[in-house]
């Protein structure tokens, strides 16, 4: 098999760690070209890869000899220029979370894919590929606790980055959870409501965090998400599934139980790369053999245009204090 040429770009917190895991876990595959607008960050991570070209501008590293894919790990708003760059070159491309901020701008990826009439944009919502997740999945399709009635969903962050805003706890934090419970149960979501609590006091000036986000999906089924970016404590994603029948909870991550001293103790992740590492790593895999084949193996354009529908429709709650419908266009057949 011959290995596939990546063009990575953005090499910050993300970018870093799918180029180290290229390196290290995923076989079949080598980073040729890394792009970053901060010149000494991409020239250190370049530093760091045989023969690999260090670009500031991303079409320029999408061009450069020898990439075959693209994976994208800048910012959301700077997703799809990069994007339809690849898709110019008809590359296919793994796309960080959120496939765009705002369903406009997936809609033109997804545009740009059908006059190709092809998929090629897939998109990093790793918790598809978490054998929690997974587990989930297969139950909730083998009908194991009859038909969902609520996702009940906790989604806690240590701390948020500097640049976060009130708004990226539900483009970005949230947006994941729209995507596991469209996965999760089949569904697409038709409403948002969100509610506002007084913020905590460990949150950045003027960051309206917590914030509890529900989600109405079109099987009627509940979905309520409490995300906290700033409890302090670690990272934590749970999800409980209530069926008619029965319920089932993952994230409880408790690998190991220490009770000592009149205390019982188990450790807590501090971060997402760590309690997903497994799920971004097959993540890679899966798609790196997929693109070597020219396809995709996981969500596509147009899961990423329904969770950026769903974001939109869910800032408009948050700004309005209304439930809000969430507006979908026609499924385009290629996403059949
Ligand atoms: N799947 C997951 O669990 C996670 C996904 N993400 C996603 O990964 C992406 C990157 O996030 P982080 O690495 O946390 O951010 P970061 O701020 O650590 O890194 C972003 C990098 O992109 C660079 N950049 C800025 N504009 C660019 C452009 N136009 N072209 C190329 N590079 C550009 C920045 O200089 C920086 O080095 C985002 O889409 C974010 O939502 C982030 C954290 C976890
Ligand atoms: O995608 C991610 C971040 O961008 C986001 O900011 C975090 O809240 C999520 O837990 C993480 O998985």
């Amino acid at each position: 098999m011959s290995t596939l040429g990546i063009a990575v770009i953005g090499t910050g917190k993300m970018g870093a760690d799918h180029v180290r895991r290229i390196g290290r876990t995923v076989g079949g595959a080598r980073v040729v070209a890394v792009a970053d607008p901060d010149g000494d960050r991409v020239k250190a991570v370049a530093a760091g890869l045989d023969g690999a070209s260090a670009h500031t501008d991303p079409a320029e590293a999408i061009s450069a000899p020898g990439v075959q894919a693209v994976l994208i790990a800048s910012p959301g708003p700077a997703h799809e220029e990069a994007i339809l760059h690849a898709l110019e070159r008809e590359l296919p491309v793994l796309c960080e979370k959120p496939l765009t901020p705002d369903p406009a701008g997936a809609l033109r990826v997804m545009e740009a894919e059908q006059r190709l009439g092809r998929r090629l944009v897939q998109v990093g919502f790793m918790r598809r590929f978490d054998a929690e997740y997974e587990r989930l999945k297969e139950l909730l399709d083998a009908g194991g606790i009859g038909r969902p009635l609520f996702l009940h969903c906790r989604h806690r962050n240590a701390s948020s980055p500097s640049f976060f805003t009130s708004e990226m706890l539900i483009t970005d934090s949230v947006v994941h959870e729209v995507d596991a419970a469209r996965w999760l149960l089949g569904q697409e979501i038709t409403a948002v409501s969100v509610l506002s609590p007084t913020p905590s006091s460990a949150a950045p000036e003027g960051l309206r965090d917590p914030r509890l986000v529900l989600l109405e999906t079109a099987g009627g089924a509940i979905v309520d998400v409490e995300i906290f970016v700033n409890c302090g404590f670690g990272y934590e994603v749970r999800c409980e599934a209530v069926g008619e029948s029965g319920s089932a909870q993952i994230g409880e991550g408790q690998s190991m139980v220490v009770r000592s001293a009149g205390l019982s103790s188990g450790e807590i992740a501090q971060d997402f790369t760590v309690r997903f590492a497994d799920a971004y790593d097959r993540q890679l895999r899966r798609w790196v053999a997929a693109a070597a084949q020219g396809r995709v193996d996981g969500p596509d354009a147009w899961d990423g245009y329904a969770a950026a529908a769903v974001s939109a429709a869910g800032l408009t709650a948050a700004h309005s204090g209304v439930r809000t419908p969430v507006e979908l266009v026609e499924r385009p057949a290629l996403y059949l």
